[in-house]
């Protein structure tokens, strides 16, 4: 290959939500019961096409597969499900649609993402280091694998027919299954990798089929190249030459489109070995890299020399706009790579970043000409590949005032606050650590009274449309603060009332009045930028609008204090102070790029002692800080791990350090694999700790009495993500399970999670039954 097929360059996938999140409200519309199946189908199209056509109004090729096909209704991993039929046995999928190779209705698509009933759905999990969360496909030595699924065809042809030819997108057959877990029941040695060569059957059923339809390309996202996972390289790279040798072996059906390998976040040449040589070796045509995160290959690598690479430079993971002359020099140097061709690209899909700058009409221009959304994003592509093509001259224009956008974001009033810097400087040891666990826990048993197996949750209370509607009406301005609060108040009110009902130890305020745990403290901090509409799909049609951190960070004034107050008025029982770790503020907003992550967290950590220090003012006796980021962050490659845990722990004590003995912290970890990061809960050094546990029946509490975790732990005791509630025996027991695998004086009893997804309907009877189950189990003890 010599020529560049993407000569406008390309992106690896683009957000699917809609501009205005018209899947969102499409999909909660059809799950409600008020559309039909083929309104549903109706709105994707629509969306389809609108994206593929915006897609070429901003530069992109219409002819050659430059245009991504990246649509999903629900998860891209949930859709190699579909293709593969790979529906776990639970799900009693008819055994004759299966042979038939028939397609899974939508109805059974969503079942496997919801659950229904007492099925319990597929398990939800963080995609890499990203706020996205795939659907964790199940896969046993007998689990159903054969090419079940054209959507991905039809999605094709129906774009083809509107005159634009896409590129579809898929996970991967190697990521899918090193994604799986194994089914319940599998023996101990099966691993779903043992299942490659049926998968990879499906994939070339695919491919065949693409091709006939006149696809010129597909995608094959394998991000799991980029991390240093569980299962060792040698066997990992098998599978990459056994499954890319097979789907490119000239035997495979009547033809294929040509084969992009794409490794979005992070690089292919790890400390194990080097992925990227491997899919060099194989007959791939091209490979597409992670230049933002990743690093350029040190050497020119020969078996390149046929295949094209599209050279991922502009961010797909950020908003910043980039400095595109030096992206320019950097594509330059991807050139003496010896690659056959290079195309301009991405480092991951946009699937991360919101849609359009131009749609944030309240923010600061001079903020706003330092930003790159996704369309904005297409664009630089676009500037990018006429520049790589047509040398600097033929745009420089725009590589000027890239450069000066990035030289003025830098330069702005706020990015550099020296009381900040010099508040930071003075920082030494001492402020990061407390009393001792012992000499603590004694005077907050003192000052706390609780029994032992203490009940509480984890913060949210049910976010009900009413509450939703009157933060609408607020912001719009039809409701005036003081009654918008009034509202909110009246909320609280409610939820304490209940929990006293209930019977809960120590109660929550609820969070009625936060929009987002993230958001509602970005819009109270300087340094911080919320925007209107950037939204981005967090799982389903679950979306969040990440802030933008662009400065330094301080608190003007107390954010949660009189919320909290308020409801500790209201009861004689502790009320706990909620807040949002410092970790967990970066991860879930878009961070600047001009410091190491590890300064802007102290920054954020010391607006939050602050808060700890105000709540303790105002008497609260018990504060969490969540964290349930922590894990979320952990760097894919070994080698960078020990010293991001090192300052997320920092970062931790830094926030929570300042609190007087009597005060005791709490945190909060959810969405997690804990293994790996067993030692860094040790060393936040909270006095409780509550972590999601439930679907893993209480696994964590031995492990961490095993690494001598000998603080408070409030292991889950039921998954708040669906809205099955859990009996009164089913909670007693992982009790009774957690107060056997540690000491039953450190256990507390919780949800997994925070209840504001969830209804009232399901929130008062789960509630009542872990109450019920946590007196049962007290009884026991004592008896
Ligand atoms: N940032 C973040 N990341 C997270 C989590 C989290 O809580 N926050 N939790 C984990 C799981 N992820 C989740 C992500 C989103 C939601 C979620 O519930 N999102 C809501 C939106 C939450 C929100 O921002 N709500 C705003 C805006 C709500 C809204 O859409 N309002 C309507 C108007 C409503 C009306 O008029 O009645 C509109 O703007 O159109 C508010 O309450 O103020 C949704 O998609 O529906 C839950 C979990 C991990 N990552
Ligand atoms: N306090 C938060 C809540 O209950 C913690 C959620 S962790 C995603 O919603
Ligand atoms: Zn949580």
């Amino acid at each position: 290959m010599t020529n560049n097929p993407f000569p406008s360059g390309t992106v690896l996938g683009y957000p699917r939500i809609g501009r205005r999140r018209e899947l969102k409200r499409a999909l909660e519309a059809f799950w409600a019961g008020r559309t039909t199946v083929e309104e549903l189908e109706a709105t994707a199209r629509d969306l389809r096409l609108a994206t593929a056509r915006r897609l070429v109004e901003l530069g992109l090729d219409a002819g050659s597969g430059a245009v991504p096909g990246s649509f999903s209704f629900y998860d891209q991993v949930l859709d190699v499900v579909a293709l593969l039929g790979a529906v776990p046995s639970r799900f009693g999928r008819d055994a004759g649609d299966h042979a038939r190779g028939s397609r899974l209705t939508l109805e059974e698509y969503f079942t496997l993402a919801r659950g229904s009933g007492e099925d319990s759905p597929l398990e939800m999990t963080k995609w890499f280091d990203t706020n996205y969360h795939y659907l964790v496909p199940e896969i046993g030595p007998g689990t159903p694998v054969r090419f079940s699924d054209d959507r991905v065809v039809q999605e094709f042809a129906e774009a083809r027919d509107a005159g634009i030819v896409t590129r579809p997108v898929l996970v991967g057959p190697v990521t899918f299954l090193l994604l799986s877990k194994a089914a319940d029941g599998a023996a101990p040695d099966f691993s779903p990798l043992d299942r490659l060569p049926e998968v990879v059957a499906a994939y070339g059923e695919l491919l065949a089929r693409l091709a006939a339809a006149g696809a010129p390309w597909v995608q094959l996202d394998e991000p799991a190249l980029v991390t240093d996972g569980h299962v060792p390289f040698g066997e990992v790279a098998d599978a990459v030459r056994s499954a890319y040798g097979t789907l490119t072996a000239p035997a495979v059906g009547s033809g294929r489109p040509a084969v992009l390998v794409a490794a979005p976040y992070g690089g292919l040449q790890g400390e194990r070995g080097d992925a990227l040589a491997l899919l060099a070796g194989t007959g791939v045509e091209g490979v597409a890299l992670d230049l933002v995160r990743g690093a350029l290959p040190a050497a020119p690598l020969p078996d390149l020399a046929s295949k094209l690479v599209v050279a991922g430079v502009i961010d797909g993971h950020n908003v910043w706009r980039a400095d595109l002359a030096e992206r320019l020099s950097l594509l330059e140097r991807v050139s003496e790579l010896g690659a056959g061709a290079v195309a301009v690209g991405t480092s991951t899909s946009l699937l991360h970043v919101p849609h359009d700058v131009d749609d944030e009409t309240r923010l600061d221009p001079a903020l706003a000409g330092g930003l790159a959304f996704a369309d904005q994003k297409v664009r630089e592509v676009a500037v990018l590949a006429r520049g790589l093509a047509g040398g600097r001259a033929a745009v420089a224009d725009d590589l000027a005032a890239s450069v000066a956008a990035v030289a003025a974001r830098r330069a702005a009033a706020g990015v550099a606050v020296p009381a900040v810097r010099e508040r930071l400087a003075a920082l030494t040891g001492a402020d990061l650590d407390r009393a001792p666990y012992a000499e603590r826990a004694a005077v907050q048993r003192e000052r706390l009274g609780l029994p032992v197996l203490p009940t509480t949750t984890i913060g949210s209370f049910p976010q009900t449309a009413e509450i939703r509607a009157a933060r609408a009406a607020h912001a719009r301005g039809e409701l005036s603060d003081a009654d918008y609060a009034a509202a909110m108040r009246a909320e609280v009110a409610h939820v304490v009332a209940l929990q006293e009902e209930l019977g809960l130890d120590v109660l929550v305020h609820g969070e009625p009045e936060r929009n987002d745990m993230v958001q509602y403290f970005a819009e109270r901090l300087d340094g911080f930028v919320a925007t209107q509409h950037g939204w981005v799909q967090s799982y389903g049609s679950r979306c969040v609008r990440p802030p933008v951190l662009w400065g330094d960070v301080s608190r003007p004034a107390p954010m949660t204090v009189e919320w909290s107050e308020y409801a500790a008025s209201l009861t004689a029982k502790p009320v706990k102070g909620m807040l949002t770790g410092p970790v967990t503020i970066l991860a879930w907003s878009f961070v600047r790029d001009d410091q190491p992550l590890a300064d802007t967290a102290a920054q954020v950590a010391l607006a939050l002692r602050d808060e700890v220090a105000d709540l303790e003012q105002a008497g609260i006796g018990v504060v969490q800080v969540d964290e349930p980021a922590l894990r979320e962050l952990l760097p894919l490659r070994e080698a960078d791990r020990p010293a991001y845990l090192d300052w997320s722990v920092r970062s931790f004590r830094l926030a929570t350090a300042g609190a007087a003995t009597a005060t005791q912290v709490h945190t909060h970890l959810c969405y997690s694999e804990f293994g790996d990061v067993i030692g860094a809960i040790d060393g936040l050094d909270a006095d409780v700790t509550s972590i999601e546990a439930a679907r893993s029946r209480m696994e964590v509490v031995p492990e961490l009495a095993k690494a001598g975790y000998d603080r408070g732990v409030g292991p889950g005791v039921y998954d708040i993500h669906s809205p099955r509630v859990p009996s009164v025996d089913e909670v007693a027991e992982l009790v009774a399970l957690a107060a056997g695998a540690i000491d039953p004086r450190l256990v507390w009893v919780n949800p997994d999670c925070g209840l504001k997804t969830r209804r009232y309907e399901e929130t008062t009877p789960a509630l009542r039954h872990l109450v019920e189950a946590t007196r049962r189990v007290r009884e026991q003890l004592a008896g």
